[in-house]
C-alpha cells in the first residue's frame, strides 16, 4: 500500500534520517517514536507530500505520490499538529463543512456524530472558547467523516483525556478491520493491544 524508500531528510544542515525504508500494508498500524526534534513530524510531512525528501520516494499502491498526487491524497487523511479546524466557526460548522466537501448529505443530524466525541452541550460554541482537548475533539470528527484507506495523524491523542484516548483508539480498530491503514506520532504508549502494530524509531541525529 505504502512504501518509503531510501528516504532521506535534512533541516538546517542536520540530517535528521538517511536512507529510510519501510512499508505500511492495508490493517497495519505504525507507531512512529523517538525523542523531541528527531524528525517524526517532517518525516510525517513528506509521507503526505507536502513536503520533499532529499532523496528517496515515497510510493502509494506501487507508484510515486510525487507522480499521482491526487490520487494519493484522495485516499489520505492528514492531521497534523495544526488541527485544520476553524475556530470562528462552531463545532457543529466545522462539521457541517467538512461533510461538504466530502460530498456527504449535509442535512443528517450530526448531534449524534459530536456526541461520539465528547461534545455533547458544546456543540453551538466557537471553536476557539473550547479547551485544547475539546477542539481537537472537534477535529478528530473527520474520523468519522471520510473514506480516506491512509490516516497520517501528527500527535492525535495530544489534549485528550483517558477516555478520548480510548474511544479514539477504538476507531482505529474500525479502521484497520476495514482495510485501512495508520500511521501515526505519539508520545505515549497504546493502550489497546493491535495485532498489527508496528513501530519505527527514529534517532535524534547530531
Ligand atoms: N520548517 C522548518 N525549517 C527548518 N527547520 C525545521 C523546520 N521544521 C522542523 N525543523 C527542524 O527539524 C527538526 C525536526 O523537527 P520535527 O518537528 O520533524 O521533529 P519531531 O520529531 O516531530 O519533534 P516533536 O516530538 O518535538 O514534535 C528540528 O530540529 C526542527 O528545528
Amino acid at each position: 500500500m505504502l512504501q518509503i524508500k531510501s528516504v532521506t531528510c535534512i533541516k538546517q544542515e542536520r540530517c535528521l534520517f538517511a536512507a529510510l525504508n519501510f512499508s505500511l500494508k492495508s490493517g497495519q498500524i505504525m507507531q512512529l517514536a523517538g525523542p523531541n526534534g528527531a524528525g517524526k513530524t517532517s518525516l510525517l510531512r513528506i509521507i503526505a507530500g507536502f513536503a520533499m525528501p532529499d532523496e528517496g520516494d515515497i510510493f502509494w499502491q506501487q507508484r510515486s505520490i510525487f507522480k499521482c498526487y491526487d490520487e494519493f491524497a484522495a485516499e489520505l487523511l492528514f492531521i497534523g499538529h495544526k488541527t485544520g479546524v476553524n475556530n470562528q466557526l462552531t463545532a457543529l460548522e466545522n462539521v457541517a463543512f467538512w461533510l461538504q466537501i466530502n460530498g456527504y448529505d449535509d442535512r443528517q443530524d450530526l448531534y449524534p456524530l459530536l456526541a461520539k466525541m465528547g461534545l455533547v452541550g458544546l456543540e453551538d460554541i466557537p471553536v476557539r472558547m473550547l479547551s485544547a482537548g475539546q477542539q481537537r475533539r472537534v477535529a478528530l470528527v473527520r474520523l468519522w467523516l471520510n473514506n480516506a484507506k491512509l490516516w497520517v495523524l501528527d500527535e492525535p491523542f495530544t489534549a485528550l483525556d483517558k477516555s478520548g484516548v480510548q474511544f479514539l483508539q477504538q476507531r482505529f480498530v474500525e479502521h484497520l478491520a476495514n482495510d485501512g491503514a495508520i500511521l501515526l506520532t505519539t508520545h505515549q504508549d497504546l493502550t489497546t493491544q493491535f495485532s498489527n502494530l508496528q513501530t519505527v524509531t527514529l534517532e535524534y541525529r547530531h
